[in-house]
């Protein structure tokens, strides 16, 4: 096992410093592997965003811009790499505090690490990019005007995220954002925000402008409400659930604010029964177990081909069965537990509740017998189910995966869009014709055939429906933080002419 760390005690990070926030409260970081408090985060509120966000508003407007927002792509690639260098220098600690802190398995929370790292010089590479799509003419009909387009950052940014990917959520928003020139506050989740404020230290040591980057910890209510109210604000970017999504749409529409929302998801598998069955038993594994589940785009609902479905439950749970399922710093752990206590009652009721409704439970549903202490639950096959089910429609974010059989491509396909969600899908089939029909017919933002889960940082990531809008990753993500102006001139030594001259007297 990994030797456990010293917890940082870190304030927030305001203005390049660390503050301790303005009613001195903090909240416990509690390992849910083990559920010791091992530390304590700030509590920000009110006060402090409006601290925070003055922050970056001055640091946006710095000296004309000169230094961060107008500063040529080159100069903000710069500071970009030099964080990526960290994190890769200190990849072992972050993944271990990351691990600590989220239950996540430490050889899942070392590969976030790298993640963070390229999504850092990715966007370096697209700041510097930047540089030459500036000033791009557009081809007009007529020669006495002449337009071109600059593309300049939207300003001081609100960041919203989850504590699935803590760091690596983070880093979707904070990398493209400074890449295009904006300045930002960023709010983690309260449950697991560790080391989105060890990026905090990281930006110290690599000498990022003060106040280019806050971050403030706290309650969602306390601290991420009035950052998503704030009149100050430019555009809000949020991931995290539905629930909040919405309550983030309707702070921000008062001030007619953009927002981006990468919000929940209920996404199917597909298998067909032209299947090599144990590869697609490891990536209908990998799509809802990895990170215990607790990933937005989890392929939770599992179709099954009708003439494959006995052998390949009967595989699942045989490969399943081999999972090592252990405290996340164990060699070999390939299922920590789920990031908390409320998440765990919660991920409980949902398989009590599938019971009770009818459903079988194929395998798993409790906490496992070798581990009595922490907030583990087994990885869980549920059969059985029906389309009415809570099972079926709703987002569990655990280990759970329901199951049910089709017999036509056109059945597969209404039930996988049979969901208020939108965020992915994903086929497994040796027939290249049938995926590709498939991805099309699929309403969701990302379709993965022959796997599920794999994320580039340079292809679009967001949802549809009620998974939310807005695209991250990619140069779309770049496109999220800028905002276009057009620029007209005109460049005739001829008068306009619309109006009679005065005449002369
Ligand atoms: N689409 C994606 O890319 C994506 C990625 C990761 C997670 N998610 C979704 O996130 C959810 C799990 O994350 P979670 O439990 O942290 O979500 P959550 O909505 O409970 O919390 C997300 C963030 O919002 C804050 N928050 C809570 N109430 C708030 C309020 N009233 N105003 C402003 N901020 C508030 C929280 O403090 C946290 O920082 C799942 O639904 C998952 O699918 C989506
Ligand atoms: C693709 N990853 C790395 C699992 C991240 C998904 C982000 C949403 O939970």
């Amino acid at each position: 096992m990994a030797a456990q760390p010293t917890i940082p005690r870190r304030g927030l990070f305001i203005g390049g410093g660390w503050r301790e926030p303005s009613l001195g409260r903090r909240l416990p970081v509690i390992n849910p592997a083990t559920e010791a408090t091992i530390g304590d985060i700030p509590a920000a509120t009110a006060e402090d965003v409006e601290i925070a966000v003055a922050a970056a508003r001055e640091a946006f407007s710095r000296d004309g811009g000169r230094h961060w927002s107008r500063a040529p792509g080159a100069v903000r690639a710069k500071f970009l790499r030099a964080i990526a260098t960290k994190i890769k220098d200190r990849k072992s600690d972050l993944a271990l505090l990351e691990a600590l802190d989220s239950g996540k398995p430490l050889d899942e929370a070392n590969g976030d690490m790298d993640d963070v790292a390229a999504c850092f010089e990715y966007y370096a590479d697209l700041a510097e990019a930047l540089d030459g799509k500036q000033c791009s003419p557009i081809s007009l009909p007529m020669e006495n005007l002449k337009s071109h387009t600059l593309k300049e950052p939207i300003g001081v940014v609100g960041m919203i995220t989850p504590w699935n990917y803590p760091l690596l959520m983070a880093t979707w928003k904070v990398a493209p954002s400074l890449a295009a020139g904006c300045t930002a506050v960023l709010k983690p989740s309260e449950l697991a925000s560790l080391t989105c404020l060890e990026l905090g230290a990281i930006c110290t040591e690599v000498g990022l402008p003060p106040g280019v980057l806050n971050i403030i910890t706290g309650l969602g209510p306390e601290a991420g409400a009035p950052l998503s109210s704030h009149p100050d604000v430019d555009k809000v970017a949020f991931t995290g659930s539905t629930e909040t999504g919405k309550r983030i749409m309707t702070a921000a529409a008062q001030m007619v604010k953009p927002v981006s929302l990468e919000l929940g998801g209920k996404s199917a598998l597909i298998v067909f029964d032209d299947v090599d069955i144990d590869k697609a038993v490891e990536w209908a594994m990998f799509g809802i177990f990895f990170n215990a589940g607790q990933v937005c785009s989890a392929t939770s609902r599992l179709l099954l081909h009708e003439k494959i479905a006995k052998q390949f439950l009967d595989r699942l749970v045989a490969w399943t069965k081999n999972i090592k399922v252990s405290d996340p710093l164990e060699e070999g752990c390939r299922l920590g537990s789920v990031v908390s206590e409320g998440q765990y009652e919660k991920i409980k009721k949902f398989i009590s509740t599938a019971r009770s409704e009818g459903a079988t439970i194929l395998y798993g549903g409790a906490q496992p017998q070798h581990l009595r202490r922490g907030f583990f639950i087994e990885p869980t096959i549920i059969t059985d189910v029906s389309t009415s089910m809570q099972i079926w429609r709703e987002e569990v974010f655990g280990p759970v995966v329901c199951v049910k059989e089709f017999k036509t491509e056109s059945e597969a396909v209404e039930l996988a869009n049979d969901t208020h969600y939108g965020l992915g899908g994903a086929v497994i089939s040796n027939d290249e014709a049938r995926c590709e029909r498939i991805s099309k017919a699929l309403h969701s933002g990302i379709v993965w055939i022959n796997c599920s889960q794999p994320t580039l940082v340079q292809a679009p990531w967001g949802g549809n429906k009620r998974s939310g809008f807005g695209r991250e990753l990619g140069e779309w993500g770049l496109e999220n933080y800028l905002t276009v102006k057009q620029v007209t001139k005109y460049c005739s030594d001829e008068p306009w002419g619309w109006y009679q001259p005065p005449s002369k007297l």
